[in-house]
C-alpha cells in the first residue's frame, strides 16, 4: 500500500468531513478498496481521487493533497469547498484530469498553470474565481478542454491559438471579461462566449437606433412583394417541374417490372442484388434465388407474432444491408409492410439436425438485450435467419455512420446503456447451453438498441455451424482476441475480448481498425495502450463526449474496464457475470452521486431508440 499518500488522504479526511461516509481506515487497504481511490499498476503511489458530490466542506488543508505526487486524476467537483484554489497544487506534476467546479472557490486562478505540463482537462466552471484568465494556459500543449464558465473572471481573453489541442473551451457568463472575442474562441460553439458582456467585432448594429416602424414595416413588404416573391414562383415551378417527370418516371418503372414479374422473371442473381445495393433502392422482386425446396416451411418459434411464411418472404421486395462474414443481410418488406433482417447464410457445415439443434438454442434465448431469432429456414441450398428490424442502425452506425453536417452525436447516457445492456445480454448468452453457449462474433454492427435505448446484441452463435474453410476471419480482426486463430475456436473468454473492444469503440468513437489520414493502419487495442502506458490522458476519449459535464470519472473507470477486457491473456479477462456488475456499479454511482445541477448535459440528445420496426 502506498502508506505517504494514505496518511496525507487520511488527513484531509479528517479536516474535510463529508457528509458521505467513505471507507477510508487507517486499517484497511487503500488500493482498489478505498472509494474514489485508484493507485498505479504496483500499487506504490495513487494516481487518481474521484469524490464527487461527497459533502466536502470548508477549505483543502495544504499539504495534503500535494503530497500525492503521482496523481494525475483530482476530482473533488459538486461539493461545498471553499477559499482560494490551493497553492500548494504546483506539487502535482502529473496532473491531467482536474475538476473542481461546482463548488465555492473564490480568488484568482493560479498565475502558472505550466507546472502542469500535461493537464489536459480542467474545469473550475461555477465557481467564484475572479482576476484574469491566466496567459500561461497557452503553454499547456496538452489541454484539451478548459472550462471556466460561471466565475467573476475579468480582464482580456488569453491568446490560447497555439494551443492546437484544444477541443473544448468554455468561458460563458464571466460578465466583465474584455472583449472583442479573439477569433480562436470563434472557432468554438457561440455558448463558450455566452453572457461574457462585450461585444463581438464588427457587429455595431447594437449601437444605431432602430428605423422607425413604420419603415421597416415598408422594407418587410418591399422584400416581399419584389424580391421574395419571384424567388419564389421560380422555386414552384423548377419543384412542380421536377414532381411531373418523377411521376413519370415511377409509372414507367410500375408498368417495366409488372411486365417482367409476369413474364415470370422474378428470381434474382445476387449480382442484380449488389447492383440495387449500389443505387441504394428496393428490389421489387424477389431476393431468394434457387429455392428448390418450396415445399419447406419456415421454423418460427414460439411466441413470435409474425403470421407470414416463407411465400411471402419470397414475394418481399429486398435490399441488401450488408455482407458479414456468415452471409449477407436483407431488409425485406413483406406485403403487408412488415419489415424483418433476414441473413442469409453462406457456408454452413452442418448437417440438417445440428442446424436445427443449434437454431434452437439460440431461438430459445429470451432476453430484452439478446435480438430475437424469429425464425429460420434450412435446405440443401439456402439457409436463413430471420429477425426484427431495427430501423436506426446498428451501434457501429451509430457511432462511426453519417459524419456530415447533420450527424447526431451519442451521447454517454445511451454509450452507457448499450454497454451495460450488451454485457447483460452477453452475459445471458454465456449461461446458455449448460454455460457453454458462445456468441462468437461480438462487434458493434451486431449490436442494436432496444425499445428502452440498451445495448441488444445479435448473430450470436453461428460459429458452431459454420465451415471449418469458411470464414476469412479478417473481418473480424479488430475485435478477435489474439488466441483466436480460427473463428470456432472462439471461447466465451474471446467474447470477453471482443466485448472489450467494443467499449473501446463506444469511448474513443474509433473503429477497432482505422486508418490516420497519413494512411497508417492504426489497431485500435495496441493504440489505446500506448496511449495510456505514456500518459493517463484525455487524448484516448472521443471528441463528442467532452459536450458533456461531469463524466470524466466514469470515462475513466469504464476505460480500466475496457483494458482489463483486452488483456493478452485469456484467463486473466474478467467473465461476463462480473462485468455487468463493474459496468453497473460506474452508472450507478452515477446517478446516486451527481446532483442535479450538474447533471450532464446532454445538448444533443441521439434521436427516438430503434425499436424493432413498427409491425
Ligand atoms: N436485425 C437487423 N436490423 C437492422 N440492421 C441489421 C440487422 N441485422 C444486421 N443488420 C445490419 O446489416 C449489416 C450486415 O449485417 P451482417 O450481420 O450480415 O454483417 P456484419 O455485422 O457486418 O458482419 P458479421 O456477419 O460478421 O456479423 C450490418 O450493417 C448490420 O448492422
Amino acid at each position: 500500500d502506498p502508506l505517504e499518500d494514505k496518511r496525507a488522504l487520511l488527513e484531509f479526511l479528517t479536516i474535510m468531513r463529508p457528509t458521505r461516509s467513505l471507507n477510508w481506515n487507517e486499517t484497511s487497504q487503500v488500493c482498489n478498496i478505498w472509494t474514489g481511490v485508484t493507485c498505479n499498476k504496483d500499487r506504490s503511489r495513487i494516481i487518481a481521487v474521484r469524490l464527487p458530490g461527497v459533502g466536502l466542506n470548508g477549505q483543502i488543508p495544504s499539504n495534503t493533497i500535494s503530497r500525492l505526487s503521482s496523481l494525475r486524476v483530482l476530482s473533488l467537483r459538486s461539493n461545498r469547498i471553499s477559499g482560494e484554489f490551493p497553492s500548494d497544487f504546483v506539487e502535482l506534476k502529473d496532473l491531467a484530469f482536474l475538476y473542481l467546479q461546482d463548488n465555492t472557490l473564490s480568488g484568482s486562478l493560479p498565475l502558472d498553470f505550466s507546472v502542469w505540463k500535461n493537464l489536459s482537462s480542467v474545469n473550475l466552471s461555477n465557481n467564484g474565481f475572479n482576476g484574469t484568465i491566466p496567459s500561461s494556459l497557452s503553454r499547456l500543449n496538452r489541454l484539451q478542454s478548459l472550462n471556466l464558465a460561471n466565475n467573476s473572471l475579468s480582464g482580456d481573453i488569453p491568446d490560447l491559438s497555439v494551443v492546437t489541442t484544444l477541443q473544448h473551451v468554455d468561458l460563458s457568463n464571466n460578465y466583465n471579461l474584455n472583449g472583442p472575442i479573439p477569433s480562436w474562441l470563434r472557432r468554438f460553439s457561440s455558448s463558450s462566449y455566452e453572457g461574457i458582456g462585450i461585444i463581438p467585432p464588427g457587429d455595431l448594429s447594437i449601437f444605431q437606433p432602430p428605423p422607425p416602424l413604420a419603415e421597416q414595416t415598408h422594407q418587410k413588404q418591399k422584400d416581399h412583394f419584389l424580391g421574395l416573391s419571384e424567388t419564389v414562383f421560380l422555386l414552384i415551378v423548377i419543384a412542380a417541374s421536377i414532381v411531373v417527370v418523377a411521376a413519370l418516371a415511377f409509372v414507367l418503372a410500375v408498368c417495366y417490372v409488372r411486365r417482367n414479374l409476369r413474364r415470370g422473371d422474378g428470381i434474382v442473381s445476387d449480382t442484380k442484388l449488389q447492383k440495387n445495393k449500389k443505387k441504394g433502392g428496393m428490389s421489387p422482386e424477389k431476393f431468394v434465388s434457387r429455392m428448390e425446396d418450396v415445399n419447406n416451411r419456415l421454423s418460427f418459434f414460439e411466441g413470435c407474432n409474425y403470421s407470414f411464411d416463407l411465400e411471402d418472404l419470397l414475394r418481399a421486395s429486398a435490399e441488401v444491408l450488408g455482407k458479414g462474414t456468415f452471409g449477407t443481410t436483407y431488409k425485406a418488406v413483406l406485403e403487408d409492410a412488415t419489415s424483418v433482417a433476414v441473413k442469409r447464410l453462406k457456408d454452413v457445415a452442418a448437417g440438417k439436425r445440428d442446424f436445427e439443434q443449434q437454431m434452437e438454442i439460440i431461438g430459445g434465448i429470451k432476453h430484452e438485450n439478446v435480438v430475437e431469432l424469429k425464425a429460420y429456414y434450412y435446405s440443401k441450398d439456402e439457409k436463413l435467419m430471420v429477425y426484427d428490424y431495427f430501423s436506426q442502425g446498428s451501434v457501429a452506425s451509430l457511432l462511426h455512420g453519417n459524419r456530415g453536417e447533420n450527424r447526431i452525436p451519442l451521447d454517454w447516457e445511451t454509450r452507457m446503456r448499450i454497454a451495460i445492456g450488451s454485457a447483460k445480454g452477453i452475459a445471458r448468452i454465456h449461461k446458455e447451453n449448460n454455460g457453454k453457449l458462445v456468441h462468437g462474433n461480438i462487434k458493434s454492427s451486431n449490436i442494436f438498441l432496444n425499445s428502452e435505448r440498451s445495448g441488444c446484441v445479435s448473430d450470436l452463435g453461428l460459429t458452431a455451424v459454420m465451415s471449418p474453410l469458411a470464414p476469412p476471419i479478417s473481418r473480424q480482426a479488430g475485435y478477435r482476441a489474439p488466441e483466436v486463430t480460427d473463428t470456432r475456436k472462439s471461447s466465451q473468454l474471446s467474447d470477453v475480448y471482443s466485448f472489450g473492444v467494443v467499449l473501446l469503440e463506444l469511448l474513443t468513437g474509433k473503429s477497432p481498425i482505422h486508418t490516420t489520414a497519413g494512411d497508417e493502419i492504426i489497431h485500435l487495442v495496441r493504440w489505446v495502450h500506448s496511449v495510456v502506458r505514456e500518459e493517463w490522458t484525455a487524448e484516448v476519449f472521443d471528441i463528442e463526449l467532452l459536450r458533456y459535464a461531469n463524466i470524466e470519472e466514469e470515462m475513466v473507470e469504464m476505460l480500466q474496464i475496457a483494458m482489463s477486457c483486452v488483456v493478452k491473456a485469456a484467463d486473466q479477462r474478467p467473465k461476463m457475470s462480473d462485468l455487468v456488475r463493474l459496468i453497473e456499479n460506474v452508472g450507478n454511482r452515477r446517478t446516486s452521486s451527481i446532483e442535479p445541477e450538474s447533471k450532464p448535459k446532454s445538448e444533443n440528445e441521439a434521436s427516438e431508440a430503434s425499436t424493432p420496426s413498427e409491425i
